[in-house]
């Protein structure tokens, strides 16, 4: 077995992936949690196991009461007894309470371009706030989002071609460069 990255030794927050629809936060940050053997979990995967599934929750109550459930299930994971790799439905930082407790947390942004996004997103139909126009919708939402993303985040992963396990690879050395918050602070 590989032995833990050196980005794991002294890290004691989450690890919480943020970004884009499609930007790998679920796929990438299960590698990343295995690489750096920390828990994995995944908000909206929570979501789905709590409420089923979403595009039915957004058909049924609305994106409003979505957002509510999904600040309150952030809320839980982020208080992990573990470090934990933590990935964020691409609108959890819309809430203004989930940013605030992002601040005490590593936070990765997974960045993409339209071209990949256009690959990876296919009919859209998993991702309800995508509609009948999944790119042309992806563009615009990106566009409302990008700055609160960058924001929230230690680090941004800029668009690159690599594959899932490249990938994981390219943000262990981001956060091997990435200071160690002082315990004492
Ligand atoms: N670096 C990558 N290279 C190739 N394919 C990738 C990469 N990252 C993710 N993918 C693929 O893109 C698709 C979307 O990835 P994923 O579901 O992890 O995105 P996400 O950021 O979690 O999206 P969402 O915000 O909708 O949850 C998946 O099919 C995944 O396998
Ligand atoms: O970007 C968004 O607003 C969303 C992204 C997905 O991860 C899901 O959380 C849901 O489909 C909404
Ligand atoms: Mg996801």
């Amino acid at each position: 077995m590989r032995q833990p990255a050196p980005a794991e030794r002294g890290e004691s927050r989450n690890i919480v992936l943020i970004g884009p629809m499609g930007s790998g936060k679920s796929t990438v940050g299960a590698a990343l949690a295995r690489r750096l053997h920390r828990p994995h979990v995944d908000s909206d995967h929570f979501f789905v196991a709590r409420h089923g599934a979403i595009p039915a929750y957004f058909s049924l109550h609305g994106e409003q009461d979505f957002r509510a459930e999904e600040e309150s299930i952030v809320a839980e994971l982020l208080d992990s007894p573990r470090p934990s790799v933590i990935s964020l439905g691409g609108g959890a930082v819309l809430s203004a309470t989930t940013r605030a407790l992002l601040r005490e947390q590593l936070v990765i942004m997974l960045d993409l371009t339209e071209d990949q996004a256009a690959l990876r997103l296919g009919d859209g139909s998993t991702r309800p706030i995508l509609g009948e126009d999944p790119v042309g919708s992806w563009r615009r939402i990106y566009a409302e989002r990008e700055q609160i993303y960058r924001d929230c985040a230690d680090i941004v992963m800029t668009p690159d071609d690599a594959h899932i396990d490249a990938r994981v690879e390219n943000i262990v050395r981001a956060l091997n460069h990435t200071p160690r918050r002082d315990p004492n602070v």
